[in-house]
């Protein structure tokens, strides 16, 4: 297996800019490659949950995930700049500069470091669907509120799933998404109306180059 570089690029910072009280969505994620539907859930995800900035966090190799075929973090972050493009959206290499992979691990790091802040985690309906397959995953959603963003054609299958179900309780009903942010964990969301089929495996040739979207 690939191990992936995890030379930090210049542009990207490790804690983006904060302030108290911000709300601030994360996105974790590989982004092998960037596509518009990050910058697209980014964005639905700013307005429905007013959050005031979207971190992408990029991992240095997702814990479930084969690497072969994962580029540098470096050239994932710096095509992450150019695809997201909002100055709302910041790019992070946070995992890779203080040597977290597992989110929880991740989210107390950062709870450590930021005070303040109103953390979302912000995921496709891919991963709710095996959100229970994540270490700790109980513990992340005791942690931090949640919004899961519809992914054709993962809905059915991700709020059938065992974490969906084990959090049924939690949820909240998507017209109160704007409390979201504010709310004590566990917390989550469903979010619909945003439908995009695009994926990285999609835009990746098998020659290992990216096409663009
Ligand atoms: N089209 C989409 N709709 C909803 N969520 C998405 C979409 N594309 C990516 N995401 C979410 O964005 C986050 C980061 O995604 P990631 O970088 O793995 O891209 P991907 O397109 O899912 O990649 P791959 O095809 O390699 O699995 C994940 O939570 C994923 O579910
Ligand atoms: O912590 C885990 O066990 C875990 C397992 C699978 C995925 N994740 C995280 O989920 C995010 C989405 O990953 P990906 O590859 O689907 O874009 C990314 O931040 C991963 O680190 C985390």
């Amino acid at each position: 297996m690939q191990q992936a570089s995890t030379a930090q690029p210049s542009a990207a910072r490790a804690l983006p800019f904060y302030t108290n009280g911000m709300r601030v969505g994360l996105l974790g994620g590989s982004f092998n490659p960037p596509h518009a539907a990050h910058r697209a859930i980014s964005q639905f995800a700013l307005k429905r949950l007013q959050l005031d900035r979207v971190w992408w966090l990029l991992t240095p190799g997702n814990p479930l995930k084969n690497h072969d075929g994962l580029r540098a973090l470096a050239e994932r972050a710096e095509a992450a700049q150019r695809v997201a493009d909002d100055p709302r959206i910041d790019i992070s290499c946070l995992e890779a500069v203080i040597g977290t992979r597992y989110t929880i691990d991740t989210i107390i790091q950062l709870r450590r470091r930021v005070a303040g802040v109103h953390f979302v985690w912000i995921m496709g309906a891919d991963n709710l669907a095996q959100f229970h397959r994540w270490k700790d995953w109980r513990r992340i959603a005791s942690d931090v509120p949640i919004a899961v963003i519809d992914r054709p054609p993962q809905s059915f299958r991700a709020l059938a799933a065992p974490a969906a179900q084990a959090l049924a309780r939690y949820r909240l009903p998507e017209n109160q998404a704007t409390r979201l942010a504010d709310q004590q964990a566990p917390a989550w969301v469903f979010l619909t109306g945003m439908k995009s089929k695009l994926s990285s495996t999609g835009l990746r040739n098998p020659d290992g180059s990216w096409r663009t979207a």
